[in-house]
This record gives structure tokens, sequence and C-alpha cells, in this order.
């Protein structure tokens, strides 16, 4: 059953937590030309150009304000700013600007986010600007094997290469090829249980992104595992004092987290054991939606939904696309059904966690080239995933909660480009939706009707189509069921579907 926190609750509740009372206004911030940014490291400079930076979005400046200069980094900094406001490079650049003066290569910063594709994602993001500072990014996310993995992370041991090094010098041997690591909690935590050389003994910087997310699911007590691997023994953790490096001494861990649907809810935050911590919010609410983006709902029949989606994909004349269901397998059998009509003028194709990682990859990596127009799936695509040039949002099933809509809605009209989001819905859903959208701080949506007639025109082929996905329903689960598959049988996903 959903808590109220992830319900929303309403947008303008007061927080329990006094420090979230009054937080910096990321709004009160202006943009800021990469030039003008002080003490802004010049060999970072043409990185952030090549990356088509020119000028720093407010929540950029806001946490570089916060973490450069006197003071730095001294708190603890939870960011909640709206999708595609640009909070990765709030974070990386800091830290990357923070580590450039390193002396020895050890693990120091950790980025720890949900799925394996935003891992990647954000790898991306610090691979453009890190190696300019000298400074090697690795990720632990599970793309290759762990042997690829850790031989990647970890330096082989001196003592095989020199022999005749002393016991000591080579314990004193930070053993990290990497200073920045981008990683998945499960495949974190294999290297924190197995991986020889693998420390978290000189990490300073410690950000958990998407962090309403992360703290809903423990996966394997990821995070007081790093806490307490962060601590070092003769520290009893209270916030200002050092940890020491081979006798040289450098500040305490600094925590960065952050969200566009961040938690409000104490018992959640406590498990990241803040430190002073300094609430860096966008506007007064508690949860805002991209500036440019324009809600739509659709209002119609359940049995006509498939109809209409076609009908509202043809208006949008092949631009791309993401079409959000409530399951893999209402997913699954959308584009299934959409497979038996014939020359639609777009091209489609299913994203779904029962595919193989490698299928989805590709799958992904086709619509990011434009090979595919439209991606079908669920709620796994909504968060975090930056799609160039993606203009359109559709719920073909009413998001659950504000926070899904958000975060489903916040794939397009990001980095200051307007999009539109579509939400079909039937007519006893649209007061509940309509809530839902003032607490998400939007309360304009327009209506949105399709031509009758061209639904009407559909009809004959749906009649057909929908008997052969039937049939096509059915062979999948006899051939499934002939493997030894416990997958429920296609009668059984008739009932629970909504097509
Ligand atoms: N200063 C900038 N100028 C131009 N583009 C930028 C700037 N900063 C970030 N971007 C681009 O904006 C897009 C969105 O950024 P990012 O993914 O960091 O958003 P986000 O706030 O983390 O969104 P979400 O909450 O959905 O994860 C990215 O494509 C990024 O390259």
């Amino acid at each position: 059953m959903a808590t109220k926190e992830e319900e929303g609750g309403p947008s303008s509740r007061v927080p329990h937590l006094p420090w979230m009372r009054n937080p910096v206004d990321i709004d009160s911030f202006s943009g800021c030309p990469v030039a003008h940014l002080p003490r802004l490291d010049p060999r970072l400079v043409k990185p952030l150009q090549r990356m088509g930076i020119e000028s720093f979005f407010p929540v950029q400046v806001a946490a570089w304000l916060e973490t450069i200069g006197p003071g730095a980094f001294e708190r603890d900094i939870c960011i909640n700013s709206p999708t595609g406001s640009g909070k990765t490079l709030a974070y990386a650049l800091p830290i990357v600007q923070m580590l450039a003066t390193r002396k020895v290569r050890c693990l120091r910063a950790l980025v720890v986010l949900p799925t394996r594709d935003l891992a990647l994602q954000v790898k991306e993001v610090f691979d453009a600007i890190a190696p300019v500072v000298g400074l090697s990014v690795g990720s632990a996310v599970g793309q290759s094997s762990i042997a690829d993995e850790v031989s990647n992370l970890i330096e082989k041991s001196k003592q095989g290469l020199f022999p005749s090094l002393d016991e000591e010098y080579i314990q004193m041997e930070p053993q990290t090829k990497v200073d920045i690591l981008v990683a998945t909690p499960g495949r974190l935590m294999d290297h924190i249980s197995m991986t020889k050389g693998f420390s978290l003994e000189h990490l300073q910087y410690l950000v958990v992104d998407e962090t309403d997310r992360m703290l809903r699911e423990a996966y394997q007590s990821w995070l007081p595992t790093v806490i307490q691997l962060t601590r070092s023994s003769d520290q009893n953790h209270s916030w200002g004092v050092e940890r020491g490096f081979k006798g040289k001494s450098f500040p305490r861990l600094a925590k960065i987290v952050l969200s566009a649907t961040l938690t409000q809810d104490p018992s959640k935050l406590s498990q990241l054991e803040l430190q002073h911590p300094l609430l860096l919010n966008s506007g007064k609410k508690r949860y805002r939606i991209p500036t440019k983006l324009q809600s739509y709902k659709l209002v119609c029949k359940s049995n006509l939904k498939p109809l209409s989606l076609i009908v509202l994909l043809q208006e949008l004349r092949g631009e791309k696309c993401l079409v959000f269901t409530s399951s893999v397998e209402s997913s699954h059998r959308l584009s299934t059904l959409l497979e038996f009509f014939e020359d639609l003028p777009f091209k489609f194709s299913e994203y779904s966690r029962l595919q193989r990682e490698s299928t989805r990859r590709k799958t992904l990596d086709a619509f990011k080239e434009g090979k595919i127009d439209v991606l079908i799936g669920t709620d796994r695509m909504a968060r975090g995933i930056h799609i160039d040039g993606l203009r359109y949002v559709i719920n073909y099933d009413m998001p659950p909660y504000v926070k899904t809509y958000i975060h489903r809605a916040g794939r397009t009209a990001r980095a200051g480009e307007s999009g539109s989001c579509f939400t079909f819905l039937r007519k006893h859903e649209v007061k509940a939706f309509d809530k839902m959208l003032k607490k998400a701080d939007n309360s304009s949506c327009s209506l949105h009707s399709l031509p009758e007639e061209s639904v009407e025109t559909l009809r004959p082929v749906f009649s057909s189509a929908l008997k052969k996905l039937e049939e096509s329903l059915e062979s999948e689960a006899t051939k499934k069921s002939k493997l030894g598959d416990k997958a429920p049988n296609a009668s059984k996903r008739k009932r629970t579907i909504n097509t």
C-alpha cells in the first residue's frame, strides 16, 4: 500500500525537519556564463564548452556557491529541483574541482544511482570533465563481468611487480585505480564484500542521486554499509571531525543527496546520517514541474484507448515519444497489439525489464539515435533518463502517484526546452488526476480531444488485431509453459492487463 509520502501529500505541507523549513531558494539564482563562475578551474572551461554548456543553470550556480570557496562542503547538501534542471552537473562539477588538486590516486568520490542506465549516463558527465584535471572515473554497474570490472578498478599488487618492496610500503599504496566511482548498489556491495583492495576508507564525497527512490529500497543494506565503512576508526562521526589519511588530514565525508521529489520523511532521511544539512529547493513548493512542460488530458473509454493512442501518435507525426503503461504485461500487450496494425506511420518498440539487458540497451540506443520513434514501457524509464530531442510523453495508464507523474513527465521539457505530457484517463479518474496535478503545482492541464472519425476508421482493423493479439499471447504462454516457465498464462494475463 502506498504511504502518504509516496502519494505526495499536500504540496505546501510544512516539513517536520526544522532544517527543511527555510531552504535556499534555487530560483533566486540566475544562470551564469561559464567564464563568470567564480573560482572555476580554467582547465574545466574547454570540456564544458565541448559539452555544449555556455551558461550554468540556477541549480548549478546555487550548488557551486554552497560548495566551493570558504567553508567548502562544510555542510551536507540536499537538492530538490525539477527534472531536467541540471542536477548531475550541479554535483559533478564541484566534486571534480575539489579533487583536482589530489596528489595520490584513491577512491575519493562515490556516486550511487538506482539503475545501470542512469549510472552510465552520470558517468558520461564525469568522463567529460574529470580527465582534464587528471582524475580517473570508474563504474561498478554490472555492465561487464565482475572480473573485468575489478581489473578496471583495482591496481595489480605492487608486490607481484616489485617483490623487493618492503611490507610497509605495499600496505601504504592505495589500490584503487579510480578517483571517482559511479555505482549501482548491487554491484557496489559485490565489490565491498568480494573485491580485494576495494576500499572506501579515503572517501570524501558520497552522492546519493534519486534519493527518495534509493531510500525506499534497502538494496542489501548498501547505505548503512557504506556509512559504516567511511567512518574512520578514530572518529566518532561527529560533525567537523577530520578524517586522517596516512598522517595527512582530509575533510570529513561530505554527502550530497538529490531528487526532483526529495523525501521529507525524517525516518527515511535519518538513514543518510546527514551532518548539518542545507536544503536547496526550487521555489516555495514541495514539487515543481519544468516551466515549459504542457500537460494535457485525454478522456476516453478503456476499450478505445489503443485506437486513441494510435490517433494521438499519428498526430505527433513520428516525433520521439515515450509511452508509459502501468505494468510490463500491459506494455507487452500494447506493443504486440500495435504490431497487428499495418502501415503505422511511426516505428515503435517495447522496453521492458523482461527483455535481456542487451536488447534493452540496443532499443534505448536506437531510440536515442532516432531509429525508433516510440518507446513503450513502464516506470523503469521514468527516472533520470535523458533523451535528446524528446518532446512528448504519453501516460497510457494514469500514474498512481504525483511523484510518478513528475518523473514520467520529466523525461521531456528538460534543460529549458519545451515538451508535452498527455495522460489518458477514464471518466472516473479525472478528479483524482486533477488533484494530483495540483500537488505537482500544475493547475493548467487542457483537455485534448481526438477526431472521432479517425478513431472510428481504425475500428475494423482493431477487431482483427485484438484477435491476433489473443492468439499471439496464447502461443507465447504455451511456449513458456513448454519451457517450464512458471509465468502466468495468457488467460490469466487477460484479466490483469488493461488495453
Ligand atoms: N548548464 C547547462 N547548459 C545546457 N545544458 C545543460 C546544462 N546543464 C545540464 N544540461 C543538460 O540538461 C540535461 C538534463 O540534465 P540532468 O540530467 O542533469 O537533469 P536532472 O536535473 O538530473 O534531471 P532528473 O531529475 O530527471 O534526473 C542534460 O542533457 C544535460 O546535458
